[in-house]
């Protein structure tokens, strides 16, 4: 199988993730900033913990290729990702430290914690279908906004966070990840009880990004 036929399995669960209300507002820049903020918080806190599950993919690889493959996305969500919501918050005024001090919601420890879990306690393809979702879910979320006519790009307060996710070295650094998750999978049957357990781990990853999503919603209630 390929990653694409992971995403086929649930599309139910791919397309709420995707197209969720706050996606939708905060590509028209109509996101209230108190979701936005909530959410980016609670984002770095979850980058926190997803770079650990990158650090857990090289303690889980075998081979010293599969090693290699895990840490320029080390790398990535250290020096880039975490780095621009770090600056990112202090544009709104928060600190580093501050960010660091905040609690971690429901819905972050429950999804990171299944990230670790799947890796801890399966292999590494349980690993990387735990990891998929967020990592290839923000690619095809930042190429729907930027194509999108209804995207505001100018005087949208949320731009630079568009243009984090649509930019060409997130999206180049997706694609190599998806195609390297694509080589894990190729030898195995979707329809195995194998591949099953794989859906099984992939959508309930979508899932949890669904209900990350609307944590950043129900800030405002
Ligand atoms: C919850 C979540 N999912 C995915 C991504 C993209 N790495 C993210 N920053 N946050």
């Amino acid at each position: 199988m390929q990653y694409q036929d992971l995403i086929d399995a649930c599309q139910t669960e791919w397309q709420a993730y995707t197209k969720h209300d706050f996606v939708t507002q905060l590509a028209a820049g109509s996101l209230p900033q108190e979701s936005f903020l909530h959410y980016l918080k609670q984002d770095f806190l979850f980058l926190k913990q997803y770079a650990r599950a990158y650090a857990l993919a090289v303690y889980k690889a075998n081979s010293l290729a599969d090693m290699r493959q895990a840490l320029p996305t080390l790398n990535a969500l250290l020096s880039s990702e975490i780095s621009h919501h770090v600056s990112f918050c202090q544009d709104w005024g928060l600190s580093e430290a501050q960010m660091e001090q905040e609690k971690e919601d429901f819905g972050t420890l429950a999804y990171t914690r299944y990230v670790l879990d799947a890796g801890m306690s399966g292999n590494l393809v349980d690993l990387y279908a735990a990891l998929a979702p967020c990592a290839i879910g923000y690619a095809v979320i930042g190429q729907q906004i930027s194509l999108d006519p209804d995207t505001l790009w100018h005087n949208n307060p949320y731009q630079s966070w568009i243009e984090l996710y649509a930019g060409e070295e997130y999206q180049n650094h997706a694609n190599q990840g998806a195609l390297y998750f694509n080589s894990l999978l190729a030898e195995i049957d979707i329809k195995s009880e194998r591949g099953q357990q794989l859906v099984e781990v992939f959508s309930t990853a979508t899932r949890m990004e669904i209900a990350f999503w609307q944590q950043g919603l129900n800030a405002t209630n």
